[in-house]
């Protein structure tokens, strides 16, 4: 191993061979990026390659020559444009990954400066392509990509084409002749739009907007240019002929501003590191409330005259650094697409990538929407694909890597069955885009999915009962038979019922059983019962909280109905109006239109829902298991109030309310409850044992109700009521006056207390056979 040649050197030709293939594929990513304006690996690969060849050459300084690429500024350029030289130098920016970098470079400037007085310039790092704008007197005479940093290429014609960036700036002295640097940029939410257009025109796709936006620009025809929404943001100045008096970057941004150019809205100075890491949180948080991409934060010594003091490399400024957000997009291969059932039945494609962790968790999933949401991205199983997740949202694909396709790869079919089901797929509507599986009750995708959602947070709210159980109770390896054939029988549940249930573990994101990590086995489980057989703990709290929720309010029961377009917020809004399941059913389409917060869409709907019969069954089985169909006065000035107006005295003892009881339930209806009997008095309630009120309203020709009598009242309303009243006192005109002051109230109380006291079917099926002979059972269904 000896020889000449480690006389000559002391890096071993292994890092030397390293050295040059990492260059070498270094430059064909950057050809391919800004030449193709098509690169084939993330952006975060390709500043890990770049950081490698960095420590490589900071083990090995002799490999750090002028044209190792961590020294040069970007790469080539497209002969097809006439290349242009630049007065002064465009440079890349130094970066930094981490609070620690960014602190050594905020040390290292501190020290170099000299001064103690000096500010930060925050900016956000806008995420497109640089360009150079050169106004002589006033006019903009070029325009030029940065190309290696000297000489970038004539794109005038093309930048001419945007309406940001003006022709000539308005001001009277401006410079003789200036550069203004800046970032061109294509709106995301354009993106897909153009891809679209693209794809249906037979291109390649961009695989992301910052592709976009530098390949629209460098187009041979600008009018293709010219139709694309593109756009441009100001972040520094160039060479500066015949003007002076420039002291503060922030300062000449104002200027620039008030010449017309696009100066970005975001700029913050700062006094030091602790404005500067304020900044960089705050727009790390709120990296999509800009318009424009954010990949980082620009941080740039203010002061003008100090800029030049520090200088800059042949790549960066010194007097400037990039502080770097965990990138949002990564390369990854789309392995599959499939398609999933959601809880209305919707059948949606999502995408299956090899797994990627993208800001801060691995993703396996991507959502798509809709077979022509596909078709627009121009995605093909077996492509490599961008993968985008932006906070919180649901991850997407941005679009394929047209350049690695080795011709394996095929378009995405969509089926025409369920995949959980079988039935024929369809649109709802003529056209729609989405198709749906019918099998609305007993798909077990749309049942399963349906159960999640009437256990989860915005519905019951049901612990223990989670995607896994969802799933178990509805497609179980074993037994054949589900556990529960709709959500009908969810509240007669047993424990005896759960233990033999075996499944697998469903996951959530896909519906895809789980796997062992170990043995790549599906896993399967006794869901509800331990090894020996046992219920286990989370069962049995799972079924002691299924009871517990049939107390929830009835919002919360009506959210968990899977009404089409009746979310939690449409059936508050019901629940405040009608206060019972039942009177919304009776309602007309017009009532229910008509309230607060609920549409005809939503009126149509409900309607459509509750014509169902299996639907009829869910809330028959609901009501026998007594859950709560009805909303109890808990708010005192909400809803309707039948017995507004009337005044009621309660006296003796009743067998199923208590005197409290009794007088809670009167006042949630809107009556008046006091303590003696006077003519105003509209009703005098009497149990077992009462005393002289009982007399007294006798004498009255007050309206005596028994307690059979007093549920009608509450149940029915006045009128009702009145007919039940005890007769043998010749009550008859205290009965006209009772159901005279009941109409009046319902018409205060609002209309649908007027259709309701006075409802047609019931009031004419129950007042003949209630009261008198049955002792009082209110009669009607319940
Ligand atoms: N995926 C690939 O194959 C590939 C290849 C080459 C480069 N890249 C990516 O391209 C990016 C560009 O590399 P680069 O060398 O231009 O360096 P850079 O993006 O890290 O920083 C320099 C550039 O930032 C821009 N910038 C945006 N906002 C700015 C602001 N407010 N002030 C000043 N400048 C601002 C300027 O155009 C400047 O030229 C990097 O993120 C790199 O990962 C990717
Ligand atoms: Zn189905």
């Amino acid at each position: 191993m000896a020889g000449d040649k480690q006389a000559e050197t002391t890096v071993p030709s292994e890092a030397r061979e390293k050295h040059a293939q990492l260059a070498e594929r270094i430059e064909e990513h950057r050809f391919r990026y800004y030449v193709n304006d098509a690169p084939v690996v993330s952006d975060a690969d390709f500043d890990t390659l770049l950081r490698t060849l960095e420590e490589l050459e900071e083990e090995y300084p002799e490999l750090r020559t002028p044209d190792s690429p961590t020294q040069k500024v970007a790469g080539a350029y497209r002969t097809d444009f006439t290349s242009v030289q630049h007065r002064t130098r465009m440079l890349s920016l130094d970066n930094a990954f981490s609070d620690l970098e960014l602190a050594a470079w905020a040390e290292r400037i501190a020290k170099d400066v000299g001064t103690t007085d000096y500010h930060l310039l925050c900016e956000p790092k806008v995420d497109g392509l640089a360009v150079n704008l050169t106004y002589e007197h006033g006019r903009l005479t070029r325009a030029a990509t940065r190309g290696d940093g000297r000489t970038g290429e004539d794109i005038t014609p093309n930048v001419r084409t945007i309406t940001e960036i003006p022709d000539r700036l308005t001001a009277e002295t401006v410079p003789d002749l200036v550069e203004i640097r800046g970032e061109v940029y294509f709106p995301m939410e354009e993106f897909q739009a153009l891809n679209a257009r693209l794809v249906e025109a037979g291109e390649k796709p961009f695989a992301n907007p910052r592709n976009a936006a530098a390949g629209s620009l460098r187009q041979k025809d600008p009018r293709v240019t010219a139709g694309r929404p593109l756009h441009m943001v100001v972040h520094g100045i160039g060479a500066l002929e015949g003007f002076e008096g420039l002291t503060r970057l922030s300062e000449a941004y104002d200027l620039l501003k008030s010449w017309g150019l696009p100066t970005a809205r975001h700029n913050k100075v700062v006094d030091g590191l602790d404005g500067v890491r304020e900044f960089i949180a705050h727009f790390g948080e709120n990296r999509h409330s800009v318009e424009h991409e954010i990949d980082g934060a620009v941080v740039k010594l203010d002061e003008i005259a100090l800029q030049g003091r520090l200088g800059s490399t042949s790549r960066a400024p010194r007097w400037a650094i990039a502080y770097k957000y965990a990138p949002e997009e990564v390369n990854t291969k789309l392995v599959n697409i499939r398609v999933g059932v959601g809880r209305t039945g919707r059948v949606t494609p999502y995408a299956q990538v090899e797994p990627v962790t993208v800001a801060g968790s691995e993703v396996e999933f991507a959502t798509l929407h809709n077979q022509d949401v596909v078709k627009a991205k121009g995605v093909l199983i077996g492509d490599t694909v961008v993968l985008r997740k932006a906070g919180d949202v649901i991850p997407e694909i941005l679009g394929p890597v047209a350049d690695l396709r080795d011709g394996s790869e095929r378009p995405f079919v969509m089926p025409a069955e369920c995949p959980e089901c079988g039935t024929p797929l369809r649109p709802m509507k003529e056209g729609d885009v989405d198709l749906r599986c019918p099998n609305a009750r007993s798909c077990p995708a749309q049942l399963r999915e349906r159960l999640f959602y009437l256990a989860g947070r915005k519905a019951l709210d049901i612990e223990n009962f989670g995607y896994v159980s969802a799933a178990a109770l509805t497609r179980p390896l074993e037994p054949a038979d589900p556990a529960l054939a709709d959500e009908g029988d969810l509240f007669d549940l047993t424990i005896e019922r759960l233990l033999p249930i075996t499944a697998y573990v469903l996951d959530q994101d896909s519906g895809l059983p789980k796997r062992d990590p170990k043995t790549g086995e599906e896993k399967i489980v006794t869901v509800f019962a331990n090894q020996q057989g046992e219920p286990r703990k989370n069962a049995v709290a799972m079924l002691e909280n299924i009871a517990a929720a049939k107390e929830r309010p009835l919002a919360r029961i009506l959210t968990g109905l899977s009404i089409r377009h009746v979310g939690p917020v449409a059936a508050e809004a019901l629940a405040r109006e009608f206060r019972s399941i039942e009177r919304i059913e009776r309602a007309t389409e017009e009532e229910l239109s008509n309230t607060d917060g609920v549409g005809a869409i939503i009126a149509a709907s409900l309607k459509e829902w509750f014509a169902e019969e299996w639907h009829q069954e869910i809330l028959r089985k609901w009501r026998a298991a007594g859950v709560r169909m009805e909303e109890e006065g808990s708010a005192e000035d909400e809803g309707p109030r039948p017995l507004e107006g009337l005044t009621v005295v309660v006296t003796g003892t009743l067998e199923r309310f208590t005197r409290d009881g009794a007088k809670e339930a009167l006042q949630a209806r809107g009556a008046k409850v006091t303590g003696s009997v006077s003519k105003k008095t509209s009703f005098t309630v009497v149990g077992e044992n009462p005393g002289s009120k009982h007399d007294k309203a006798v004498q009255l020709k007050v309206p005596v109700l028994d307690e059979a009598g007093f549920e009608v009242l509450l149940e029915r309303g006045p009128e009702a009521a009145a007919e039940v009243a005890l007769r043998d006192e010749q009550a008859d005109t205290g009965a006209e006056s009772a159901a005279a002051t009941g109409a009046a109230a319902g018409k205060a109380a609002g209309e649908d207390t007027a259709t309701d006291g006075t409802t047609g079917a019931d009031a004419a099926a129950g007042a003949p056979t209630g009261g008198e002979d049955d002792g009082g059972e209110p009669a009607g269904e319940r």
